[in-house]
């Protein structure tokens, strides 16, 4: 069975809402990238240097990052070498095949680690304006509704506005939210909530934190001190470290991450806001250059936007016209 074959078989075992809301969120990149894909393919046809230089330059284009871009086209010709593929057209599919290999690892990789003890702390980092605070209340809904008990620590004490705007998700979500004054310590929010989550049997502690990129090493030392804080009180804890980073910034959410992985152990990426861009290749050289896994992806504003990623459904979502029976026999 050639791989579209194996993909429709995986994608049927999913969920039609899971697949549709990937195919909904990038219809954005997939207007751009796979309209411009079928373009090349037409005007190329055969297999050549020229077709792997204009691939490379569309990819780019698509945020996928330079050095990710470079491995993908090497990894291409290898393949069409070994396989004998001359015709662009055949080509797309191993395409396909090979981006879903780049974005995975390991098909756990996209769980959030749980404590299952007790306690679980999720640290959340990222800039101001990335989506950290609608992430944590989607984050929060979600969980709820999975049976979980779920409090929120307003550890963005700097930003003006940031407190109460968390406040207002944690409404949304009909979870509590362990708040002090503007401009407090943000370690010692951190240190009460964990308090109150413990004497509460709270399952999952979210902890909000400020994002003030342009000073480093006051984030660096606000983080270490902050975690120092989770990993006292709390054996094992932060389970999670996710870092939300904005889609549509491309290459600059690139470059924030790797300032953050400085600060702080990030354990997962939780990449927004990928439904208002075309550029969702970014998805790729997150994964492929920082080797941290994309464990959540933000589709909308809504509370239900917020999904677990998911390579297949992402292939799919990218390539859903190629995945139409007119368009490839069941092979
Ligand atoms: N379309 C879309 N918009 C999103 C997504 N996630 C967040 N947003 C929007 O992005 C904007 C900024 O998000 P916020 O959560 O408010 O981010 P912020 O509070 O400015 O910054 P933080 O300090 O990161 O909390 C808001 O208008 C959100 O509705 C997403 O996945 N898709």
């Amino acid at each position: 069975m050639n791989f579209f074959g194996r993909m429709k078989e995986k994608i049927s075992g999913s969920t039609e809402s899971v697949t549709e809301k990937f195919r909904n969120g990038l219809s954005k990149t997939r207007r751009s990238f796979s309209d411009q894909l079928n373009n090349l393919v037409k005007r190329y046809r055969k297999v050549d240097e020229d077709f792997f230089e204009e691939l490379e330059d569309l990819l780019i284009e698509s945020d996928v990052g330079v050095t990710t871009v470079m491995d993908l086209v090497e990894k291409l010709k290898d393949e069409s070498r070994t396989r004998n593929i001359k015709d662009t057209e055949e080509l797309k599919e191993v395409i396909a095949e090979v981006l879903s290999e780049f974005l995975t690892r390991d098909e756990t990789e996209t769980q959030l680690n749980m404590n299952p003890e007790g306690l679980s702390v999720f640290l959340m980092v990222g800039v101001n304006g990335a989506g950290k605070t609608t992430t944590i209340g989607k984050l929060a809904g979600r969980l709820k509704n999975q049976g979980k008990s779920v409090l929120l620590a307003a550890a963005d004490t700097f930003r003006a506005g940031a407190i109460d705007q968390l406040q207002v998700w944690g409404d949304r979500a009909g979870v509590d939210v362990i708040r002090h004054q503007e401009g407090s310590d943000p370690a010692s929010v951190i240190f009460d909530a964990i308090k109150a989550a413990k004497s509460r049997k709270t399952d999952v502690l979210l902890c909000d934190t400020a994002g003030r990129l342009q000073n480093k090493v006051n984030l660096m030392k606000e983080l270490e001190k902050i975690k120092r804080v989770i990993e006292r009180e709390v054996p094992g804890a932060p389970q999670e470290v996710l870092l939300v980073l904005d889609a549509t910034t491309g290459q600059n959410a690139l470059n924030q991450a790797k300032l953050f992985r400085q600060a702080s152990d990030v354990t997962g990426i939780v990449l927004t806001k990928l439904d208002g861009t075309a550029k969702g290749g970014i998805v790729l050289g997150v994964r492929h250059e920082l080797n941290i896994p994309v464990k959540l992806i933000g589709l909308g504003e809504k509370m239900n936007d917020l999904q677990t990623f998911d390579a297949d459904a992402f292939i799919y979502g990218l390539f859903s016209e190629l995945f139409s029976d007119d368009n490839h026999a069941e092979a």
